[in-house]
């Protein structure tokens, strides 16, 4: 088997027990932020598989003043929790990553030999196993490792698994305790559930699509947020949470039937409630919420950026008209549908005539409901997201957002380091999962297993 020196300067290192070393969040700023906490409690090999998460430290309540000292130690909301991702596009990844994220011990079994489709942004705070899941020592290894895990996360059309030796009723019936989630653009049941298909497809068959997009313009999908992270990986997610909650009082795992489709159609249950309000009655692209109100809409600015509005109450929009120097009066009034394209011609004149700092002075600090349209750029040093420290940077320099939400007490604490490399932790997991060293060099040498350790960068 090949060996290889760690990597200088190659962020936390593992301890000789195998256990994670602290993580330490670096916020992009952390200039009036909330305390970023340090140290992340994962569970040590050899944890039983199932055991519930611990409970809260004693005495860690509010008004406590031990509490700065104690957080440090305490243990993140998903520590101890075990899971298997096994490696696929978008949705699966960001599931896997919220886990990880909140504290989960989570392994990404990647496909060996390896394959570019599935190649993982959302890596962090992850392992990665590389197993040939095709080869049927593969397979076992790693019905083997879902008896020691809490769950598995497994991101295939309907009847892969099944077709590995893998299904639900094999893996469950070995670990009665596994929680066995299932995300799918169509769900495991109905007549496209073998079929391949993406967000848009997804978002499509739930009916939102439908909903979204400008007056006399196609059905327009922004970008692949709604049915593959949403409806998707956060609504799987959630699943796994409510199983592992459900399981601490059965003992018993389930399965977890995630389809993107149903996932994103719920978080539209407003728009299936609010029928009868009148909000949706005309054609897409003509009601208040869908960019048919002037009160609703992005506008640009003298510099080619934009500024967002969504003063729909009465009262925030007098303050919008207040800021753009308009007199109502002069106005058509507000819910005259007929006079909403004249009356955003207007705003647009009038927001064409200041940068979009400019705006913000002016709106910054009302109640007008106007915000700067951020770019990538400048959404982490944008004042307000700097006070909250809501981006991070890791050890390679690169920004992405901060977990969302905060817990006050055992907030997320997610890892600084890179993402893994494809088999860089294959050997520690299969000897944390109880493999033994003979067992792991026989896995290597028959091609079913692979071990990519970084090499050390002298
Ligand atoms: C809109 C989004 C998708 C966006 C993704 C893009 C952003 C990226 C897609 C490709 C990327 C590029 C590519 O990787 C090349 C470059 C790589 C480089 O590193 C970066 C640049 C790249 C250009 C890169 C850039 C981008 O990252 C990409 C363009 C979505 O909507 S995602 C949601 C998709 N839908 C689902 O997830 C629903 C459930 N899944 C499915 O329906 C199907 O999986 C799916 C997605 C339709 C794919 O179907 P496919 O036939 O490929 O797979 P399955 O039928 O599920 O079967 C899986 C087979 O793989 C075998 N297998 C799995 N694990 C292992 C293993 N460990 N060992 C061995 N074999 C394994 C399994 O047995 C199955 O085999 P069979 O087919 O024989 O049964």
């Amino acid at each position: 088997m090949p060996t290889a020196r760690p990597k200088p300067g190659g962020g936390p290192g593992r301890r000789p027990s195998g256990e994670p070393a602290a993580r330490e969040t670096q916020a992009v700023s952390t200039a009036e932020g909330p305390r970023q906490s340090t140290g992340r409690g994962g569970a040590r090999p050899g944890t039983p598989p199932g055991r519930p998460p611990p409970e809260p430290a004693a005495g860690a309540a509010a008004g406590d003043r031990c509490l700065g000292a104690r957080q440090a130690a305490t243990a993140m909301a998903l520590s101890g929790v075990r899971v298997l991702e096994l490696a696929g596009l978008a949705p699966a990844p960001l599931c896997g990553m919220i886990l990880a994220d909140f504290g989960a011990r989570v392994v990404r079994v990647d496909r060996h030999p390896y394959s570019a489709i599935t190649s993982d942004r959302q890596g962090r705070g992850k392992r990665s196993l590389a197993l040939n899941l095709k080869r049927p020592p593969g397979a076992a290894a790693l019905r083997r490792l879902c008896c020691a895990a809490d769950v598995l996360i497994e991101p295939f059309r309907h009847g892969v698994m099944e077709k590995l030796g893998l299904g639900p009723d094999v893996l469950l019936r070995d670990n009665p305790r596994l929680i066995y989630a299932r995300l799918t653009g169509f769900g495991q049941t109905g007549k496209y559930a073998k079929s391949a298909g993406h967000d848009i497809n997804y978002l499509a068959l739930s009916g939102v699509l439908s909903k979204m997009g400008r007056k006399d313009e196609n059905p327009y999908a922004p970008l692949n947020l709604l049915a593959d992270f949403a409806g998707g990986g956060v609504m799987c997610a959630l699943g796994i949470v409510i199983a592992l909650y459900e399981r601490t009082k059965s003992g018993k795992g389930q399965i977890i039937d995630a389809s993107m489709a149903e996932g994103v159609a719920y978080l539209s249950s407003f728009l299936w409630k609010s029928q009868n309000l009148g909000m949706w009655d005309r054609p897409r692209g003509e009601n208040v919420l869908d960019s048919g109100a002037p009160y609703y809409e992005t506008y640009k600015t003298s510099d080619g950026k934009f500024m967002a509005v969504g003063a729909i109450e009465p009262q925030f929009y007098e303050t919008l008209l207040k800021g753009l120097g308009l007199d109502s009066d002069e106005l058509p009034s507000q819910l005259s549908y007929s006079d909403w394209p004249k009356m955003k011609k207007k705003f647009a004149s009038v927001f064409a005539q200041k940068t979009q700092a400019e705006w913000c002075s002016i709106f910054d600090g009302t109640d007008a409901c106007v915000t700067p349209v951020l770019s990538f750029d400048d959404v982490a040093s944008h004042q307000h997201n700097k006070q909250r420290s809501s981006f991070i940077k890791n050890d390679e320099e690169e920004i992405s957002p901060r977990p969302a939400p905060l817990l006050s007490r055992t907030p997320a604490v997610p890892s600084l380091k890179r993402d893994p490399f494809i088999g860089e932790h294959t050997e520690e997991i299969l000897l944390e999962y109880g493999f033994t060293k003979e067992e792991i060099a026989k896995l290597y040498s028959d091609k079913v297993i692979e071990i990519n350790k970084p090499k050390a960068n002298l």
